[in-house]
């Protein structure tokens, strides 16, 4: 899970548990035509990919780069459909020692693909070993301990890295430099994530009507994952408390449930704007100073609602604090504190 996902329960929350993922698998589009929206990274990598084919040669390493649940992991898998050859599937958190990607490295068939999910947080010594690796088609082996240990360098057949970051600012230059393309996903726009939407509800064989998939894209904070998770709620509503219909009555009704607000605002967002805009008289105010009042870490603050209300131009950062915006009052229905003082003024 990306590291800044700190809260898998919310139910706008860009992360994914286990349980999850494995929910989405079934909804993963599986070649590049099905993949909705990212006009330009579906472009670019057609490029790639087919002059690839047509030369009969494993692509250049590629690396995708944007925020969670935006379907880097999904273009991955398409990647390999796409070329037609199998996936290795690995995360830098999960490789411990550079023996371990050694060992990874060593196994690939000629022209597989290995993604490697969150590929900022690999350890400095299999970074190294991946420049090498990625470079020359080469991995050194280190047989036997102490004196009489051997380096043996063993030859690999060609084969692509597919590179998954939520931070590609965090990425070493010489890593970052060893990928012939990179793509950077956008969020969706409302129309994007409606198609989205459309496309999960035929495979989980429900009918959603049009204006519940308007009204569920319009709170999917531009993100598939969140989307298709929201979908399952409303779903959830309508085969309990509904007559099983996936209509706008039941979008409206399960997201009033679950706190999503017409914006896509849950109750943490909505607490820290609330506190910003009445405790603190709209800012600036401290980080710490604004966790407390909402009872938070001031890590998930800054990590989990921050990024999203800054995003939608409810919250600002400035040296002095957090400010709120003249649409945050809005949004909560309050008075700005220039509308208060005209009133009395
Ligand atoms: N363009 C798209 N079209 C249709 N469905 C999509 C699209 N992008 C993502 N999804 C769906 O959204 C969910 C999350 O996508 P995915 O796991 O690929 O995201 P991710 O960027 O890899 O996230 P993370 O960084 O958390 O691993 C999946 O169910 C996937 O099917």
């Amino acid at each position: 899970m990306p590291d800044e996902d700190v809260a898998p329960e919310r139910v706008v929350a860009s992360g994914a548990d286990d349980v999850e993922r494995a929910a989405e698998a079934a909804l993963r589009p599986r070649r590049l035509a099905e993949f909705v929206g990212q006009r330009v990274v579906r472009d670019q990598l057609e490029l790639v990919l087919h002059a690839a084919i047509g030369r009969g040669r494993a692509p250049d390493h590629l690396l995708l780069s944007g925020p969670p649940g935006l379907g880097k992991t999904t273009l991955a898998m398409i990647i390999a459909a796409e070329l037609g050859t199998s996936v290795r599937v690995t995360s830098g958190p999960a490789i411990q020692h550079a023996g371990d990607l050694a060992a990874v490295l060593s196994s690939l068939e000629e022209g597989e693909v290995l993604f490697l999910d969150e590929i900022h947080r690999l350890a400095r010594p299999a970074e190294e070993l991946l420049y090498v690796a990625m470079e020359d088609f080469r991995v050194d082996v280190v047989v036997g301990k102490g004196p009489g240990a051997n380096a043996i360098g063993l030859t690999l057949p060609p084969f692509t890295v597919v590179g998954a970051t939520t931070r590609a600012g965090l990425l070493p230059a010489p890593l970052r430099d060893r990928f012939g393309f990179t793509g950077h996903l956008e969020f969706y726009d409302p129309d994007e994530l409606r198609q989205v939407l459309v496309r999960s509800a035929g495979l989980l064989g429900v009918e959603l009507e049009v204006a519940a998939a308007v009204e569920i894209a319009g709170r999917s904070r531009g993100t598939p994952r969140i989307a298709n998770r929201l979908l399952r709620r409303v779903r959830d509503w309508a085969q309990v408390r509904g007559d099983g219909r996936l209509d706008l009555d039941a979008a409206r009704a399960a997201l009033e449930v679950y706190e999503v607000d017409v914006l896509g605002l849950d109750r943490l967002d909505r607490a820290v704007l609330g506190a910003l805009c009445e405790r603190f008289g709209g800012g600036p105010v401290g980080l710490t100073t604004l966790a407390v009042a909402v009872g938070e870490e001031p890590e998930t603050v800054e990590t989990v609602a921050e990024p999203f209300l800054v995003r939608e131009g409810l919250m600002g950062r400035t040296p002095r604090g957090r400010v709120a915006t003249p649409r945050a009052y809005e949004h909560l229905g309050l008075a700005t504190p220039d509308a208060g003082q005209t009133l009395f003024d």
